[in-house]
């Protein structure tokens, strides 16, 4: 059942009242791949997550989880699936080891082999004997993601798994992450910071609100980039004026800069050079560039 989808959503609509907090979104995410959603606050990212997870309830639209259709009584598949949504929960007054014995009771696991197996994968060795209500924002985040995995689920679901993370733990969760992906563990997770994700996930999802505007393989997200040529000049008005009599769309940036976007321009700057330097408006700087993957995300939801 190799083909089967991890998840697998189709039309998922959430409206409350007046506000669509999701439109008509469809995804899927196949076993070993990790996906991000990634939306700015308020996209749709943790209302989608509940949708799929069965915390809410669609207006319209299906869910399946590794081929089995969420919908209430569905039990069996709950035994394959991990999350993490918001604030990880354990109980204050236990130890780290002891809040994992309990999940994994209420997992119905009876051997204590994957709780201590959950604390080396999670790095929460140093703490398995503090209580819960002691731990870091960081810590508690671990001991939440270790509850998640107690049961070795094939699909993970994590609202944003790096929340309260120091860059190394956010380093530690990627290469965690990435060794259960290789292992064909599906992982879905949402993020509203596009440098973390575009580490993380081989896939992205980009939700604007409430809708799907743009999903594909990460690499193919910079491929939204357009080069342009910049060019920083002393007379910035002269400059323009000599590329336009020359057929170039000129837009002006910054103090000095000028920026081209035609073809011919980005294709041939040693022609830009020469022609400012024949105007009398020899460049300081002259180059190619393309946006970074922040911006290329920020175009996609400004423009849909
Ligand atoms: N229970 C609710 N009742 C009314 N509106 C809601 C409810 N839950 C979410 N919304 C609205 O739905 C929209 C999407 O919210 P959601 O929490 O899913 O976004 P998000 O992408 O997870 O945002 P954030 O990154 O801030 O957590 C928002 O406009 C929100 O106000």
């Amino acid at each position: 059942m190799t083909d089967t989808q991890a998840i697998d959503a189709t039309g998922l609509t959430k409206r409350y009242g007046e506000v669509v907090a999701v439109d008509r979104l469809s995804l899927t995410v196949a076993p070993g791949e990790i996906h991000a959603l990634l939306g700015l606050n308020g996209a749709g990212k943790t209302t989608t997550i509940r949708m799929l997870l069965g915390m809410v309830r669609p207006t319209a639209g299906r869910v399946s989880l590794l081929g089995t259709r969420v919908r209430p009584g569905a039990h069996a598949v709950w035994s394959r699936v991990g999350y993490l949504v918001e604030t990880p929960a354990a109980y204050p007054e236990l130890t780290v080891t002891e809040n994992l014995v309990v999940a994994a009771r209420l997992r119905g696991l009876s051997e204590d082999a994957p709780v201590s197996e959950v604390i080396t994968r999670l790095d929460l060795g140093a703490y398995a004997h503090h209580r819960a209500r002691t731990l870091s924002l960081g810590n508690a985040q671990r001991l939440g993601l270790a509850k998640a995995l107690i049961h070795r689920p094939a699909l993970l679901v994590l609202d944003e798994p790096a929340n309260g993370l120091d860059p190394a733990g956010v380093a530690e969760i990627r290469a965690l992450l990435g060794e259960l992906a290789r292992d064909g563990v599906a992982v879905l997770l949402s993020s509203h910071i596009l440098t973390e994700v575009a580490r993380l996930a081989t896939r992205i999802g980009v939700l604007d609100r409430g809708r799907l505007v743009w999903t594909g393989a990460t690499a193919d997200l910079i491929a939204h980039a357009r080069p342009r040529l910049t060019v920083l000049v002393r007379d910035r008005d002269a400059a323009a004026a000599a590329l336009h009599a020359a057929g170039h769309p000129v837009s002006r940036t910054g103090d000095n800069g000028l920026e081209l976007e035609d073809e011919r321009a980005v294709g041939r700057p040693e022609e830009i050079a020469t022609l400012l330097v024949t105007a009398g408006c020899p460049p300081s700087r002259l180059a190619v560039e393309r946006d970074d993957l922040e911006t290329c995300f920020l175009r996609l939801v400004s423009t849909s």
